[in-house]
């Protein structure tokens, strides 16, 4: 008696745990995955946005120093043309100091407006106080114009002012004689704070940069601003002099810096009508402290619901697993109940009630397959006198030991043994024919006579039975049903019973 509805049900359940994990491990995947495909985006758009504002301050600073640079260079292109058109004996000291007083005045970014002869000395000067009676022949950009005779703006390196010791950015002007000769210079030096109070206004990180130079490297004015900036300190061997402003006027390049090793987004501009040079700086970490920020953020969120969904798939996959069990337990109830409700209690045979089912399928297999169908009907011989003799317990016992020896003489698993009813059982034999049904009978009769049990009621002084055998065929049968099977070796049975008991005894066949 097998149930086959048992083993599939394992195997159902096994994907489920897998199919779980899968689904926990896909979502977690495609989180992480998200991500950094988020990431990855919102990196190159940060990137993107840095540069743009790199590229903006850069202009804006360019623009800056280009129209400070313009109007005091307009104010120094007229008072270069008032002195030179002036005779030199008859050099008119107060116009001319009213005239610088004047600039001064109107240009925010100058400290001071001074004119020197050709020996450094002062011939006027923007300043309140009567001029310096020394020479500025020691400074360098008078050396520069003493020497060139190039009619150009000249820039120098910024520098403390004998008038007011503040930091200045000379900016000068030749002076020519008729016959072209050096005449003297003409100087405006600019306030360094005013560079300065303008670069503060930016908001930029503290390891931002912003840095005006001339072209050889010399730093002007930089923000963060300290004096040793100025002194010692040159760019020309940093990558955006030695290299990108070989390649372009303007432009952005990220690098470390040669003063403070920081790498910084660079965004870089000659001016186009002066020899300067704007810089703007920002530290890439502070350009990416956003991104990163808003990048720490999701992560944490990403982890967190990785985290929550860890817990969420082991509380199912213990459920799981739990439901498993269950479903286990039950099913081996429901099989223990299947067997109990197919079984026969005392004996162990399959009962009746199994027997009516397995006897119409049975026929319905041999009818399918052409192949014979057997049945023995059994009934214990005198057995009403054993159970008047020995008991009715031992009536039971009896039946249990009839029953053991039956199942034994069935090696063939299809070999169905049943309790049929009371002290009656029924042997269903797939497969075989009367021949073999009698042979299988006469083994059952053979080892119940070696079993030997007493019974003093009977003739025969032992237990014994009387069979009935009776097999179809679909061939002969023409489709016999079930009942008539039974009845058949049924009527078998009676002839066995009426011959003396203690046979088996099969109907004659019919041609
Ligand atoms: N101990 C016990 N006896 C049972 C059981 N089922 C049926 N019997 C008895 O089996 C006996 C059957 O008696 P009968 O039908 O007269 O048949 P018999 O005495 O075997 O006589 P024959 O079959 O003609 O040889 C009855 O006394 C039933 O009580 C059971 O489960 N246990």
């Amino acid at each position: 008696m097998g149930h086959p509805s048992s083993t599939r049900t394992s195997f159902r359940r096994l994907p489920l745990e897998a199919l779980t994990l899968s689904f926990l491990g896909l979502v977690f995947l495609s989180l992480a995955g998200l991500e950094l495909w988020q990431g990855w985006t919102a990196h190159g758009v940060a990137v993107q946005r840095s540069e743009e504002a790199t590229a903006n301050l850069t202009k804006s600073l360019a623009q800056h120093a280009e129209d400070a640079l313009s109007e005091v260079d307009i104010a120094l292109i007229g008072l270069q043309h008032q002195l030179e058109l002036q005779d030199e004996r008859a050099f008119q000291r107060e116009s001319i100091r009213a005239l610088l007083k004047k600039y001064k005045a109107a240009l925010e970014q100058v400290e001071g407006l001074f004119v020197f002869d050709q020996e450094g000395r002062w011939l006027a000067t923007s300043m309140e106080y009567s001029p310096w009676k020394g020479s500025n022949a020691d400074r360098d950009y008078f050396d520069f114009h003493r020497r060139n005779t190039n009619p150009d703006l000249h820039i120098g390196s910024a520098l403390h002012s004998r008038t007011t010791g503040n930091w200045v950015i000379p900016v000068s002007r030749r002076l020519y004689r008729d016959d072209g000769r050096f005449a003297g210079v003409i100087l405006a030096t600019l306030k360094m704070d005013y560079f300065l109070d303008f670069y503060k206004d930016f908001e930029i990180d503290e390891s931002g940069v912003i840095v005006l130079a001339i072209p050889d490297g010399t730093i002007l004015a930089r923000r963060p601003f300290k004096d040793e900036y100025l002194v010692g300190r040159n760019l020309e061997k940093s990558y955006v002099f030695t290299t990108s402003l070989q390649q372009s006027s303007s432009g952005i390049v990220s690098i470390k810096a040669v003063i403070d090793g920081v790498e910084r987004l660079y965004g870089y501009q000659r001016l186009e009508k002066y020899p300067l040079v704007v810089m703007a700086a920002l530290s890439r970490k502070a350009l990416l402290a956003g991104w990163e920020n808003h990048m720490w953020r999701s992560a944490y969120i990403v982890l967190a619901l990785s985290l929550i969904m860890g817990a969420f798939g082991i509380v199912l996959l213990r459920q799981i697993r739990y439901r498993k069990r269950i479903e286990v337990d039950l099913i081996e109830a429901r099989n223990t109940l299947e067997r109990q409700a197919m079984s026969d209690g005392l004996t162990g045979l399959a009962n009746r009630r199994y027997f009516d089912m397995a006897l119409p399928q049975e026929m319905k297999r041999a009818a399918r397959t052409g192949q014979p169908l057997g049945l023995i009907m059994i009934d214990i011989d005198y057995f009403k006198g054993y159970n008047d003799l020995y008991g009715h317990p031992a009536g039971d016992q009896c039946l249990k030991a009839v029953a053991e020896v039956i199942q034994s003489a069935l090696p063939r698993t299809g070999d169905v043994a049943a309790r049929y009813g009371g002290e009656e059982m029924a042997v269903l034999l797939p497969g075989c024919e009367v021949e073999g049904a009698l042979v299988v009978a006469e083994r059952i009769k053979k080892a119940l006579d070696e079993l030997n049990i007493p019974h003093g009621n009977s003739p025969y002084g032992r237990v014994t039975f009387s069979g009935g055998v009776h097999a179809c065929r679909l061939s002969d049968s023409g489709m016999l049903g079930s009942l008539e099977l039974v009845e058949l070796a049924d009527q078998a049975l009676y002839q066995a019973k009426h011959a003396g008991r203690n046979q088996i005894a099969t109907l004659p066949v019919t041609a």
